[in-house]
């Protein structure tokens, strides 16, 4: 008799279950090898699912074209099934388990016909972790094989490592739901009107239904690191962060490790890919998306970066603003998604130099300077292996991560919130978190630029109770050992404040090394502030602004605190709270109360 592919029972019972719900033609188990990887990709050459880049330009990668209404994560078709709908709390979709369940069962009642189901083990983080963190997941799509093989740790290795452990792993399912009647012609983006993107925190299982979009399919990544995560960091005492991570390096050596918090399409890759305008100073990456962080024996919060690739927005990128990002994509080995092609075979999307005379934009159609719409869709990505980064700290490759000294929130706005502010204390920087605001992006579904909080970046991610986790969060101040110097100081900072004009004040991007000097002076005890109502601002001074081509006045609108501003945030912000009912931490509403107390004083 034959030997079934795995003796982790758990795993083929899994797998035997969801392949007779959903009739695949066949079922492939993905080691993750090269030949693998050129198998899968000459065939979604051949079907006209990918077109493979010129080699020369860049080696051994793809462009990829969605179907036009599949193009973002989906946050209104993603639900948190807990059991109890009050641990899903007011900011997430949901449904009974039971009830998702059964809708989606019937979603799933022979969804694959036609297709192929990949199984695809993976281990967010890596293998040497003291845990390694395994998930499965099973998907019709060879898109998203190829995909969790630049994103993920996956293949023979993690199968081998999952049998000889016997761990546990998240089963995470994944259809495009559109099966293939005999001789019928598949389309380049298979996927379904209808989705799901649902995630079941009591038993740590993901559902995904009806789109092929990265941030709905590669589950590894929001899904698992993110939504699954948090809940089991809720009850294992650490965090799971839509942080990038990285290691900042002065002139005179003195290393310190910064997570960064951004809403999605915020800048966290720019950041954690940061080339300093400041001479000698040094940025090396961690991580750009996700950090899970736990306590140290030694009392400090140590950050490890889960995935393996960077799935990073592509339209703004280019040697000016992410040369390490272009540094890295230029060794090959990527899936370009919803970008243009040029005519000799490489890609090309909006702010990257000037255009070209012609381009297939993403849509496949002919494109020119002239064209009114772009050519890349705005939340246009790429796919690459972060190893490729040239800047990649050593540090990456550790299981225990690093040591974090700081920890920066920040969002898009364009008015009120200064270029860096540095919190009171601990409890006042989880207030910062806690009301961070950013205007909507392309990276989910819906209206772009308009204002929303989004606490931590987590408001499409956090998988419980967003009350729970702001305590949760004020909770870690005791894992420090009772020791809050071990704890990161947390700062708040806005790269996209605007002048009347609508200028940026601030240039950004590699200049935002001369806030990281200011912060990690404040992390040595030095840098000028003023204590303003909303915390400590540097003095225009303070920054080191030698050889930046920027005006006194803008410099001072960026830094400015403008009362009348901040004093207009706290409606919002008591009406944000009052969302949390009695959920929300009571220091949070007494945070709240020395705001208005200290701007009124102010008058
Ligand atoms: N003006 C300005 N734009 C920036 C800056 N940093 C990043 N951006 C732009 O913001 C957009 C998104 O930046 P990313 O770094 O990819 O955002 P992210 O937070 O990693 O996003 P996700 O991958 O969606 O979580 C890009 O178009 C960048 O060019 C900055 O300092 N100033
Ligand atoms: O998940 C995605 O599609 C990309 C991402 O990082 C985000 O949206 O924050
Ligand atoms: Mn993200």
């Amino acid at each position: 008799m034959q030997q079934p592919p795995t003796s982790h029972a758990r795993l083929q019972a899994w797998v035997d279950e969801v392949a007779a719900l959903t009739t695949p033609d066949r079922i492939v188990w993905c080691d993750g090898s090269e030949s693998e990887w050129t198998g899968i990709t000459d065939a979604l050459v051949d079907s006209g699912a990918l077109v493979r880049l010129d080699p020369a330009k860049k080696p051994n990668s793809f462009w990829a074209r969605t179907d036009p209404g599949d193009v973002a994560r989906v946050e209104e078709r993603t639900f948190i099934c807990s059991v109890d709908e009050a641990d899903a709390g007011p900011t997430n979709n949901w449904m009974a388990p039971a009830e998702m369940k059964a809708t989606m069962t019937e979603l799933y009642r022979g969804c694959m016909r036609g297709r192929t189901m990949y199984v695809v083990p993976f281990c967010m983080g890596p293998l040497d972790a003291p845990q390694p963190m395994f998930g499965v997941e099973l998907t019709d799509s060879p898109y998203v094989v190829a995909s969790m093989r630049i994103m993920t740790r996956m293949g023979a290795e993690v199968l081998s490592a999952l049998e000889s452990s016997g761990a546990d792993f998240v089963p995470a399912l994944h259809s495009v739901g559109a099966p293939l009647e005999p001789g019928q012609q598949d389309v380049p983006w298979p996927c379904n009107e209808t989705k799901y993107i649902s995630h079941f925190p009591e038993t740590r299982e993901i559902w995904s239904f009806g789109s092929g979009y990265g941030g709905n399919s590669l589950l590894g990544k929001k899904c698992y690191a993110l939504r699954i995560a948090s809940v089991a960091a809720r009850d294992e005492g650490w965090l799971a962060e839509h942080m990038l991570i990285m290691k900042l390096t002065s002139p005179e050596g003195r290393v310190r490790y910064i997570a960064g918090a951004f809403p999605s399409a915020c800048g966290k890759t720019n950041l954690a890919m940061l080339e300093p305008t400041l001479p000698g100073w040094k940025v090396e990456t961690v991580g750009d998306d996700i950090a899970w962080m736990r306590f140290g024996e030694d009392g400090r919060l140590w950050a490890t970066n889960p995935e393996f690739g960077l799935f990073g927005v592509a339209p703004g990128t280019d040697f000016h603003t992410n040369p390490n990002a272009m540094r890295t994509l230029a060794q090959g080995n990527s899936i370009f998604t919803n970008v243009a092609l040029t005519d000799d075979g490489d890609i090309w999307w909006e702010g990257m130099g000037s255009p070209p005379a012609h381009l297939t934009d993403w849509k496949n159609q002919d494109w020119t300077p002239s064209s009114d719409a772009p050519s890349s869709h705005p939340n246009s990505r790429f796919c690459t292996p972060i190893e490729q980064c040239p800047i990649l700290a050593e540090e990456y490759h550790d299981p225990r991560g690093v040591p974090i000294d700081a920890i920066l929130f920040g969002g898009r706005r364009k008015t009120t919130i200064p270029l860096v502010t540095e919190a009171r204390d601990w409890v006042h920087g989880v207030y910062l978190g806690a009301t961070l605001s950013s205007e909507t992006t392309a990276a989910a579904v819906g209206q772009v630029g308009v204002v929303r909080r989004d606490p931590m970046a987590m408001l499409p991610f956090i998988g419980y109770h967003a009350g729970d986790y702001f305590q949760h969060w004020i909770d870690m101040a005791k894992g420090a050992s009772g020791d809050a110097a071990k704890l990161p100081k947390v700062f708040y900072v806005n790269w996209f404040r605007r002048g009347e004009d609508g200028r940026f004040l601030w240039p950004g991007f590699g200049e935002n090394s001369r806030v990281l000097k200011w912060i990690a002076e404040r992390l040595d005890g030095r840098g000028e502030a003023v204590e303003t109502a909303i915390g400590h601002v540097p003095t225009p001074d303070a920054l080191d602004t030698t050889g930046l081509d920027i005006s006194e006045a803008d410099l001072a609108a960026a830094l400015k605190v403008d009362r009348d501003e901040w004093l207009a945030e706290i409606p919002q912000v008591t009406e944000w709270f009052t969302k949390f009912g009695d959920k929300l931490p009571t220091v949070l509403w007494a945070e709240l109360d020395a705001l208005r107390a200290r701007l009124t004083e102010a008058a």
